[in-house]
């Protein structure tokens, strides 16, 4: 199984100013409508619907998350449209949507996410090792740290999503 470290971070406001001055370089831009099959616990099963909103390419991924915090385990893997619509029919819940922006900073690769459907912007960045995740001085303009904090955890996210549009 691919262990995932990432470290993510409550970002106060899009970095506007360092994309201008070129101190970060966008990469890649992404709509990614998100939606979980099951939870249980520190596991958890999710489909993506993932659009390059550059070249309007449209992907699905199933993926498998076990534990919690800065280290999990992860399996992801490419499925079918097919497959993804008949899930998401099955589950009948509203998809968490974000613009997942990645770019480039110091040579460190982060991702920005912004939420549609809320207030909140993230941003990850992803490590090798547990010992890299640990060390990594981040900037001020990343905001708080929020990495061990449950309620900013996508699922939880999309949880509460699903309340909302309920009432
Ligand atoms: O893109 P990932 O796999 O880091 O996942 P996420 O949608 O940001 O979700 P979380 O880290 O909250 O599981």
């Amino acid at each position: 199984m691919a262990l995932e470290i990432e470290r993510k971070f409550l970002l106060p406001e899009f970095p506007e100013r360092l994309i201008q001055e070129g101190e970060l370089k966008i990469v890649t831009r992404h709509n990614i409508d998100q939606t979980y099959l099951a939870i249980d616990g520190g596991q958890e099963l999710r489909v993506r619907k993932i659009t390059d909103l550059d070249s309007g390419e449209v992907t699905y991924t199933h993926t498998f998350k076990d534990g919690k915090g800065i280290k999990r385990e992860e399996i992801e893997y490419f499925i079918s449209e097919g497959l993804y619509n008949q899930m998401i029919e099955a589950v009948n819940a509203v998809a968490l949507v974000k613009e997942r922006i990645t770019a480039v900073w110091n040579d460190t690769t982060v991702e920005i996410d912004v939420y549609s459907q809320l207030k909140l912007s993230v941003l990850e960045v992803e490590f090798e090792s547990l010992e890299e995740a640990e060390s990594f001085k981040a900037p001020e303009w990343f905001g708080k740290d929020v990495s061990t904090e449950r309620q900013y955890s996508n699922k939880t996210v999309w949880k509460e999503l699903q309340n909302k549009t309920k009432n």
